[in-house]
């Protein structure tokens, strides 16, 4: 648990609680600090994009290499083809960029392996020459060369202000991310698990930028433009880049580090157009107009264009001051990753408070019995006295876990991975497979991305592909995993387009089920019910091949019986606890139960049966079309499952990335206590402003690496005693583990408390109270109330401001204000009214990804090296992963 600053904040009542501001004079303002005040031609605020070494069948290599502006290319010394890859990824980095000569440095990496080199360092330098590169050799497991590599390509790079877009290139397994944990943390980590894509922020000083590198300014005070390396651009881009006007979207993108997220969103109405796709992506690149390199000019016209009269479209450029409320730290971060990490598990039951429940803890007052021996305590929330304690049931530290119920001896085990896990404990994965009409829509893939793989395969690559030969295409990479992982795990599959079909594992002719059925949710779920006795499943170890060629097999066409398909899935996994239903789909469904414009209650329904029976609904959307996400969310969101609406493009890459999003706990319910002169709300729901408590439950159902909760803690107007030093919070978190115990987490903390603004400020965790403060405006956002949210983000940017002082503070500030300005893109869309279709999915999409962001996208270089640990999985999977480097795609 961490607390967006080190001191609770009590107001103070002479304190000036609100602030007057006037509003273009904070747009003004706002754009100031994004550029952060003078330069002075030597901070840099890198942007470390950390990129997958394998190529798997994703639109985002050539947005990243257009939009980065300079690249750390990786070879490892001991393997020959990574050298060989190196260049032929330069090669295509110039022409996608359209240039001669690229902004980067040829390290050869893992140099302390020196018995094991298979390339010289001479060789190295010769290719280096090759290509104009500088040549670097380095090892990240000692640190030799790591940071000279970075400082050697920033004084390569022409300088936009203080921000650099960097992205590390090079095969799978050379040393990327063990580059950028060294160069970000000082650290090597041993294992990793593949990237799929990561990204670091960090402030460093490079002496010596050469004074061409340097930012001009031309007589206006504007910035000239000179995009990378474009000089010898290839008339076919030249001539598109000349015709091009810079979009609307070019200027919003977020950090370059979510440019894969945000870009799959552009990629969405581009997808349609490659023609257009190029042209935006031509046109950024030429303006040189990714996000945080817009100029300070241009942004404080687009603010305060922003602040236009919404009816008339007139610009308001009086002076409008408001009074605003003076944010404070008071919030508190619970990153429920924290379950995996093993801790003291006490002997006995929890001792819990007779009158408020709160958990004996470190913090506790004990009362010794005559015999000297602890006897009793005193409640640290509520002062009660309470027996019956003995000295093993105090905990020594703030964090202490609880068996409630032990797993069962024939294992329950979770993750599957143990092999003698049985079928019967680990539950079934049914993948629910849309095979409508709308699937055999196709895209184009991108015209550089063809090429690369034809040259790579030797033969021709596919010009086009169809949403469902991309679906089919990550469903199989996912079948490969779920092998390797949990060989033991039972998979079935259901397919649906104008009816419902049931394969189980691919050994038996498909069942159908048509009719009036489909309308009917009982006769759904017993139908579902039914077939699951009928079909015997074997464990996908035995079932992978059958599973495989059934999948490849499907074709598309017909309407979009969705909800049907959910509930017989449902039926199917009814009786099988910890079951998985992925549903994979492009469309809104309007065949039979749960067409979304008659029965749009079906998916918290069939959300809630999932739930009562343990079983998870995720939901896997094509983007572009639409799927009533707002609708069919409720399904997953009930049932504790994930959201995802991805580009056809972007599927395989992005399965895999939710595959490794590793589930830490099921059934995981969160009661967070503070002092009861505090109280203390949710931030990613919209609040009953009526009740308010010390004490918040919250029922979070599954719980990821990534679910991090973040609350608002507010003092009670009345009774507050302002001498009261410090504050106590409890997080009382029980959830069952991966092995099927059944635990009770507590953590206990106390925190100072101020009436001394200045002091709160000074002592903010920027990252814990952006991240708190982002999520509460997606929140209110959602629930309709756009202009508390947006006047919500920037009272807490006023605050961030005063309060980033430290180098690790300005970092985290300068990732909020990204946020920030991704955020109150949003909320001005929405101000142009009500959106429908596919435009409201992808609004829906962008709030909900916000509302559940997770802090490391807050954490500025050094702290988010920290919460690297070792991503360890299985080297088989890691393996596995490789091996798709060297395989051609099967054509037809
Ligand atoms: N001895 C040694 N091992 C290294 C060095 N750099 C990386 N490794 C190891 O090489 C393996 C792969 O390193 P990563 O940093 O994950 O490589 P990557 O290029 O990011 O790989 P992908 O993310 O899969 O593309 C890990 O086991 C690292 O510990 C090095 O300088 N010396």
């Amino acid at each position: 648990m961490q607390f967006g600053s080190e001191f609770v904040y009590l107001r103070d009542h002479s304190e000036e609680s609100e602030e007057s501001v006037d509003e273009a004079e904070e747009a003004r303002a706002f754009s100031k600090r994004r550029h952060s005040g003078r330069d002075d031609g030597k901070t840099c605020m890198l942007d470390i994009l950390d990129t997958a070494g394998q190529e798997e069948f994703s639109a985002m290599r050539d947005q990243y290499m257009r939009t980065g502006n300079a690249f750390i290319l990786i070879f490892d010394v001991t393997s020959r083809g990574s050298l060989d890859q190196a260049g032929s990824i330069y090669e295509w980095l110039l022409r996608i960029k359209g240039a001669d000569h690229v902004p980067a440095v040829l390290c050869g990496n893992k140099v302390d392996l020196s018995a094991a080199r298979e390339v010289t360092a001479e060789e190295g330098r010769q290719v280096a020459q090759q290509h104009g590169l500088s040549y670097l050799e380095t090892s990240a497991k000692t640190g030799q060369n790591v940071e000279e590599a970075f400082h050697d390509v920033i004084r390569q790079t022409p300088r936009d202000g203080k921000n650099y877009k960097l992205a590390m290139l090079g095969a799978g397994g050379v040393g990327k991310s063990s580059l950028c944990v060294r160069f970000v943390q000082g650290d090597f980590v041993e294992d990793y698990d593949p990237t799929i894509e990561d990204s670091y922020r960090k402030l460093i000083t490079v002496d010596g930028i050469p004074q061409d590198k340097l930012q001009k300014k031309d007589g206006k005070g504007k910035k000239k433009k000179k995009a990378v390396g474009m000089s010898s651009s290839t008339p076919a881009v030249r001539a598109k880049t000349k015709s091009k006007k810079k979009t609307s979207s070019s200027g919003a993108l977020g950090l370059f580090g979510r440019l894969l997220g945000r870009s799959a969103d552009k990629n969405s109405s581009d997808s349609s157009d490659e023609e257009q796709q190029q042209e935006q992506t031509m046109g950024n690149e030429h303006s040189d107009s990714s996000d945080s390199s817009i100029s300070e000019e241009e942004e404080q016209q687009q603010l305060a264009n922003s602040l236009a009269d919404p009816e008339s479209g007139a610009v308001n450029r009086q002076k409008k001051i408001v009074k605003r409320k003076k944010a404070d730290g008071n919030v508190a971060l619970l990153s429920l990753s924290c379950l995996e990490d093993e801790t003291t598990v006490m002997p006995r039951a929890p001792p819990s408070c007779a009158e408020c429940n709160a958990v004996l803890s470190h913090l506790s007052k004990i009362i010794n019995g005559e015999d000297g021996q602890p006897g009793g305590w005193h409640c640290h929330f509520c002062n009660t006295r309470n027996d019956g304690i003995e000295e093993k049931d105090i905990p020594t530290e703030g964090t202490a876990e609880y068996v409630l119920a032990p797993a069962d001896t024939c294992t329950n085990d979770l993750s599957g991975a143990g092999s003698g896990a049985s079928p019967e404990t680990q539950g079934v994965v049914v993948l629910c497979v849309d095979v409508s009409g709308s699937m055999g829509v196709t895209t184009k893939v991108p015209q550089l991305q063809a090429e690369w793989k034809a040259m790579r395969d030797k033969k021709a690559g596919k010009e086009y592909v169809t949403r469902l030969e991309c679906m089919t295409a990550a469903i199989a990479r996912h079948l490969e995993r779920l092998e390797l992982d949990t060989p033991n795990r039972q998979v079935a599959i259901v397919t649906f387009q104008s009816h419902v079909q049931l394969f189980g594992d691919g050994r038996y002719p498909p069942t159908d089920v048509t009719g009036d059925t489909l309308n009917s949710y009982d006769g759904l779920i017993s139908a579902g019910r039914d077939l699951a006795e009928k079909f015997e499943l074997q464990p996908i170890k035995d079932s992978l091949g059958t599973l495989k060629e059934k999948v490849s097999q499907l074709s598309a066409g017909g309407t979009t019986a969705l909800g049907p398909a959910l509930a017989v899935c449902a039926g199917v996994v009814a009786d099988k606890p910890r079951s998985e239903i992925i549903l994979c789909t492009d469309g809104a469904a309007n065949v039979g139960v749960g067409d979304v414009r008659k029965d749009p209650g079906f998916y918290k329904k069939i959300g809630d049966f999932a739930r009562s029976h343990k079983i998870v609904i995720s939901i896997i959307g094509i983007e572009g079309e639409n799927v009533a996400l707002e609708q069919v969310s409720a399904a997953a969101a009930t049932s504790g499952g994930t959201v995802n609406i991805l580009h056809p493009l972007e599927l395989v890459r992005q399965i895999r990335q939710i595959a490794q999003n590793n589930l830490v706990a099921t059934d995981v319910r969160v009661t967070l206590m503070v002092h009861p002169a505090l109280v203390v709300e949710r931030n990613d729901e919209e609040r009953n402003d009526g009740e308010v408590s010390h004490r918040i439950e919250v029922d979070v159902g599954n719980a990821t690496k990534s679910t991090d909760m973040t609350f608002t803690i507010r003092q009670r107007a009345s009774n507050i005693d302002p001498n009261m030093a410090a504050f106590p919070a409890q997080a009382q978190i029980s959830f069952t583990r991966k092995d099927g115990a059944r635990c009770l987490r507590v953590i206990t903390m106390e925190t100072k408390a101020t009436q001394n603004r200045e002091e709160m400020e000074k002592n903010l965790n920027v990252a814990v109270t952006g991240l708190a403060a982002v999520q509460r405006t997606s929140a209110l956002a959602e629930g309709g109330k756009n202009d508390h949210a947006k006047t919500h983000l920037q009272n807490v940017e006023r605050l961030l401001a005063r309060g980033s002082v430290g180098t690790s503070q300005k970092e985290e500030h300068f990732i909020f204000l990204e946020e920030n300005r991704e955020l109150a893109k949003e909320l001005s869309e929405q101000r142009r009214g009500p959106q429908t279709g596919a435009s409201a999915d992808q609004r829906f999409k962008n709030l909900y990804k916000k509302k559940h962001a997770s802090v490391e996208q807050f954490l500025g270089g050094k702290k988010k090296g920290k919460a690297v640990k070792g991503r360890i999985t299985d080297k088989k999977l890691n393996q596995q992963y490789y091996d798709y480097e060297y395989q051609p795609e099967e054509e037809e």
